[in-house]
Parts: structure tokens; sequence; C-alpha cells
């Protein structure tokens, strides 16, 4: 399977830029003045008590729902994405906490869901390419499953959820956004999970991750970014912060 390319710091621009971000629904502000920069081989936590505006943020960056105002730039250009694919064909994928996976399709399928690969002059499906390539790459991202051919619902959460992360994470070149990504693993599929997710940074993407859990915060990420009730209250480099500091900041209470 090929890989998405390593992508180089050209400009020197952040990977994603979010410039003064504003959502409402109906009369319902959701974010009301939100502004980041995530660069390139940086992992960026977004935290926040329920209802923040934290998954709301995520579908504007990647085209589910257009901002009522602000900009959104990637690599230092203003763009506009128009749906999710359109973003995809632009390096960012998604982890979505309900995993968006094809249930009565096999692995190899999920995991070339949108860009299944053809053969010959009818294009028919190449299924053994696809089972072939599969099979590397939930190997090399250390994801057990039986086998490329297994139904996605035979298989755990865990699994499914390796599924997922795989297909992102082999697709992105630039932005890799995750909602939640380990809510419901156990504890030794989570520490699978947070090592692909450091492998990402390694690969040089930028991440952008939403996580309830601050231990999982505080190991994983190089800056937290702070919502309440839609407002960025802040953001602060992990390693000069404290777990108490950011409580207060979700919760508003010192
Ligand atoms: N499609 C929608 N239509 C109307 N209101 C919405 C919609 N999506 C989100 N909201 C509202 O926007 C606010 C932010 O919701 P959002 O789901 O982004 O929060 P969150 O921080 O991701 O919460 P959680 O941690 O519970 O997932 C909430 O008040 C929510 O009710």
């Amino acid at each position: 399977m090929q890989a998405a390319p390593v992508p180089q710091a050209t400009t020197g621009a952040p990977v994603l830029g979010l410039q003064n971000i504003r959502k409402e629904f109906g009369g319902v502000v959701a974010i009301e003045d939100f502004s980041l920069d995530v660069h390139a081989g940086e992992v960026v936590a977004l935290v926040g008590d329920n209802g923040a505006g934290k998954s709301t943020l995520i579908k504007i960056i990647c085209g589910v729902y257009p901002p009522t105002a602000g900009r959104i730039l990637i690599d230092g250009s203003e763009t506009r994405f128009s749906d999710p694919a359109d973003s995809q064909a632009r390096g960012i994928q998604v982890v979505f906490q309900d995993l968006a996976l094809a249930e009565r399709q096999p692995v190899y399928m999920n995991l070339f869901l949108g860009r299944e690969a053809v053969t010959g002059p009818f294009r028919r499906l190449d299924r053994r390419r696809m089972i072939r390539e599969s099979e590397e790459l939930v190997r090399g991202m250390d994801v057990r499953i039986p086998s490329a051919k297994s139904t996605i619902r035979d298989l755990s959460g865990g699994q499914r959820q390796g599924v997922a992360i795989a297909r992102a994470t082999h697709w992105a070149s630039k932005l890799v956004l995750m909602d939640e990504p380990t809510a419901a693993l156990g504890v030794a599929e989570t520490q699978k999970v947070e090592k692909i997710i450091g492998g990402l940074r390694e690969r040089n993407l930028a991440v952008l991750i939403i996580s309830h859990s601050l231990d999982q915060v505080f190991r994983l990420s190089d800056r937290i970014c702070v919502l309440r009730r839609g407002v960025q209250i802040g953001i602060r480099r992990t390693h000069e912060t404290t777990n108490n500091e950011i409580v207060s900041m979700i919760t508003g209470l010192t």
C-alpha cells in the first residue's frame, strides 16, 4: 500500500491555522472566537467539559460544517472545505468517536474505502492486492486482527479502533484529527493507540486530539488548548503546566 508522502516543512507556516473561528447553530453559539496554529510534528490536545465545542471544532476543520465566521489556513493558504472528502484530498484524516467504519465490509475494504485498488481494462477490484497491503499495514501498526478478510462487526472495540486509526494515519499526509480515540479501549489497547500517535509525530504529521483523559493528554501532547462553553480559555505548553491548572481552566474554579 503506497503510504501518503511524508510532508516536508517547506514554508514554515503551520499545517493548520485557525483564526477567529465562530460557529452558531441557530441561536446557539457553539464556538465563540477560536484561534490556534498546529505545526508539523506537533501533537495538540483539545480539552474541555461536555458541550464545550470540541467536536464542533474538529467538524469545522474537516469540512463537515462551515464556520459562521473566521478563517482556516492549511500550510498558510486560506481554505474552505465543502465536505470531508475535500479535506481528505488535502491530506487531512479524522478518527471520529463513532469510527465511521462499514460494519458489513471486511477490514481490507474499510482500509481502502474510497480508494479501492482496481486492475485490468474493466477496472475490477484488485482484492488480492488490497488484502496483501492491508495485512502489511495492520502488522506494521501492531493492530491484532484475525485477518484482513474479517468483517468489521466480528471485531472487538479495540480491533475496530485499530482499523479506523490505521486507515486515518496511513492516508494522512498533513494532519490527523482524533475525537476521543481511546474512549472505548482497555489499558493495553490504549497503550498501543498512544504509541501509534507518537509515531505520527515522528512522521512529521500534525495531530489535534480530543481526550477526556488528562493523564493521556499529559503523556501525548506538546500543547494543551482549553475550551469552556465555546470560549477559548487558553493554550499551555504541556511541560510548563500542571494537571491542577488545566482542571481549573476547564471548570472555571480555582
Ligand atoms: N448539529 C448541531 N446542532 C445544534 N447544536 C449543536 C450541534 N452540534 C453541536 N451543537 C451544540 O454545540 C455545543 C458544543 O457541542 P460539541 O459536541 O462540539 O461539544 P463537545 O465539547 O465535543 O462535547 P462532548 O465532550 O460531550 O463530545 C453544544 O451546546 C451542542 O449542543
